[in-house]
């Protein structure tokens, strides 16, 4: 057989194996405390989909490296390229996900009464709750600045929000567990480990322990819950710092 009949033979032969699908994972370029990428990876782990990671250390500056500002000008993780399909922002990359690699609509559901709930609360993580989780939090944790009363009121007020929007509901936009739910877990298990005080929300303790058993089989603890108290941590160390001054 000739060279090149081989190489065309091999090339089908490998097109067969792989039943016409992709040959190379997605891969994700993440740090594994960040918040966003704890998302995508609990969320990797429920559809089985294995990825290539890429550590990118924003702590130590890499993510202004050139060729990562390249692919992403926004220059944030997580990062995902799947084959030339380069997404961030995670619950885009969420959406993206369930629908390429998801065995069925569960977590992302195509009913379109049902995913406007989940794209609604989606956007309420992103633009109000996780949102004012870091404006209140992140300042203290990363460059030691005083707490900001304003801040906490409006993180409580968000929080509150939630909590109504929880009330007679098992999970945040459907009958099941969906995306909206893990997106906002993983937010509200952060500020559980900033103890934040959550006993005046009870629609949000019982939803939160709902969905920890329910994601408990997918290494839970390990991809975020592990993750949430090192943060926590984190934080507390810096107050600690800050009152012995
Ligand atoms: N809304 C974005 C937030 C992404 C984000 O802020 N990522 C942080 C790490 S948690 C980051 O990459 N910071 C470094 C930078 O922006 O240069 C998402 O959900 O993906």
């Amino acid at each position: 057989m000739s060279d090149t009949k081989r190489i065309v033979t091999e090339f089908v032969y490998c097109l067969l194996l792989s039943g016409g699908k992709r040959m190379s994972p997605p891969v994700l370029y993440y740090l594994p405390p960040s918040p966003p990428c704890r998302s995508i990876l609990l969320l990797a782990k429920m559809l089985g989909l294995d990825f290539e990671l890429k550590i990118v250390n924003i702590l130590e500056g890499e993510q202004l490296k050139p060729d990562f500002v390249a692919m992403n000008p926004q220059h944030c993780i997580p990062t995902m390229n799947d084959e030339g399909l380069v997404l961030w922002e995670s619950r885009a990359i969420l959406a993206y996900l369930v629908a390429a690699y998801g065995k069925s609509d569960e977590l992302y559901p195509t009913d379109i009464r049902v995913r406007a709930l989940v794209d609604q609360r989606l956007q309420f993580d992103l633009g109000t709750l996780y949102m004012r989780l870091t404006d209140y939090y992140f300042p203290t944790m990363f460059i030691g600045a005083p707490l900001d009363e304003g801040k906490r009121a409006k993180l409580s007020e968000a929080v509150g929000w939630f909590n109504t929007i929880l009330e007679g509901r098992q999970f945040a936009a459907a009958e099941h567990f969906t995306i909206a739910d893990l997106t906002l877990l993983v937010t509200v298990s952060q500020l559980e480990a900033f103890n934040f005080e959550l006993r005046p929300y009870k629609h949000i303790r019982q939803w939160l322990e709902r969905c920890k058993e329910h994601v408990a089989p997918y290494d839970y603890e390990e991809l975020n819950g592990s993750k949430a108290t090192l943060m926590g941590d984190m934080f507390k160390a810096k107050m600690n710092q800050a009152a012995a001054q």
